[in-house]
């Protein structure tokens, strides 16, 4: 079966660094192969992706604003033609004023059977937050939209915005960077091996920038924490889910595949969350591969024995005793199949 591609919608008023997100994203992709939708190809150097070969993965907006420029079948035209490439992710750079809530909509509304949403970063102005929320009320919506914050321009944020942009959120996860550098691997899975597009440029070859620091990549980040988790005893459906749903302030990225061992419900349940959005997949175990639970939880200032404890206390050793309406918080977030 072909692979969904997660469309992760990138938003923000204007000028809060959505392109330079964008940016780090693509200069950053390890051998991801982004495919972007954009208003204003000129901020991100369409001449080195025509060299990187990349440029048959983006399609612009005649327009100049996504908000009016697509309805439903419009989105899924552009998309088709992206999900066309062998593509990780696509990313979708909401113009200033374009209202999030419509777009997820419309992704989620799309027939396209590639494509799939995978979540709302909502970039705010650290700098001018104050004028900005003053200017724009919606602000406030947006965040608590978002499913992962990113709080732009902490090199020069006043006191107290981030206690503020924090409030706003309520419980949504605040990531504060500079120059949008964050982990691409919060958002989408990063490709273990691309042998066949290995040799290709990448933008990181382009850069000399990139390339003149070697370490660039590895500072490049806001700081993270990475916890795993690992059991050969299934979990139980609805305690994980509460775990799920109640997820320890700063995750914002949770992947991996859960054994529940239910009878007629042991298949390999695969999880994907960026901030606030879970997503769930359901497929067989493969021939031969190990049963069990692997998950990895990444975020700042987590406490990892904390995390452990939760999800071993999600332990069910016989499932064949769960009442199967325990199912039901799972399959919730399962899509049609
Ligand atoms: N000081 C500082 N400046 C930044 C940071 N991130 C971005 N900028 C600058 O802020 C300006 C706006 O950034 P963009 O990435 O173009 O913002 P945008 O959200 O794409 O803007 P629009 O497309 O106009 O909505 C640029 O001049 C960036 O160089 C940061 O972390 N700190």
């Amino acid at each position: 079966m072909r692979k969904q591609i997660p469309v992760v919608l990138v938003a923000g008023f204007l000028g809060a660094g959505k392109t330079t997100l964008l940016n780090h994203l693509l200069h950053n992709s390890s051998g991801a192969r982004i495919g972007v939708v954009v208003n204003d190809f000129g901020s991100i150097g369409v001449d080195a992706m025509a060299v990187a070969g990349q440029v048959d993965s983006m399609v612009s907006l005649n327009n100049g604003c996504l908000c009016c420029a697509v309805d439903a079948s419009g989105l899924d035209g552009m998309l088709a033609r992206l999900s066309g490439a062998d593509l990780d992710v696509i990313v979708i750079e909401a113009s200033g004023l374009a209202e999030p809530r419509g777009l997820i909509r419309l992704l989620l509304a799309s027939e396209h059977e590639h494509i799939e949403y995978g979540g709302l970063v909502e970039v705010v102005d650290g700098a001018e937050f104050t004028a900005v929320r003053a200017e724009h009320p919606e602000l406030a919506d947006h965040v608590r939209l978002a499913d992962l914050v990113v709080l732009n321009k902490i090199d020069r944020i006043a006191d107290g915005v981030r206690e503020t942009v924090e409030e706003l959120a309520q419980g949504v996860p605040v990531l504060g960077v500079e120059h949008g550098r964050i982990d691409p691997a919060l958002l989408f899975e990063l490709p273990e091996r691309r042998e066949e597009h290995a040799r290709q440029l990448s933008f990181l070859d382009l850069s000399e920038e990139d390339t003149a620091d070697e370490d660039h990549s590895r500072h490049a980040h806001a700081r993270y924490d990475s916890v795993e988790f690992e059991s050969e005893t299934p979990l139980h459906p609805r305690r994980f889910m509460e775990f799920m749903e109640n997820r320890p302030a700063g995750i914002y990225r949770i992947k991996g595949d859960v054994d529940l061992g239910l009878p007629g419900h042991d298949k390999k349940y695969t999880v994907h969350t960026v901030g606030a959005f879970l997503r769930l997949r359901r497929s067989g175990w493969a021939a031969g591969e190990r049963r069990g639970t692997r998950l990895v939880l990444i975020g700042a200032g987590i406490d990892g024995e904390t995390i452990g404890k939760q999800l071993r206390s999600c332990e069910e050793p016989d499932p064949s005793q769960v009442d199967s309406q325990a199912m039901l918080p799972v399959l919730r977030f399962l899509p049609e199949e």
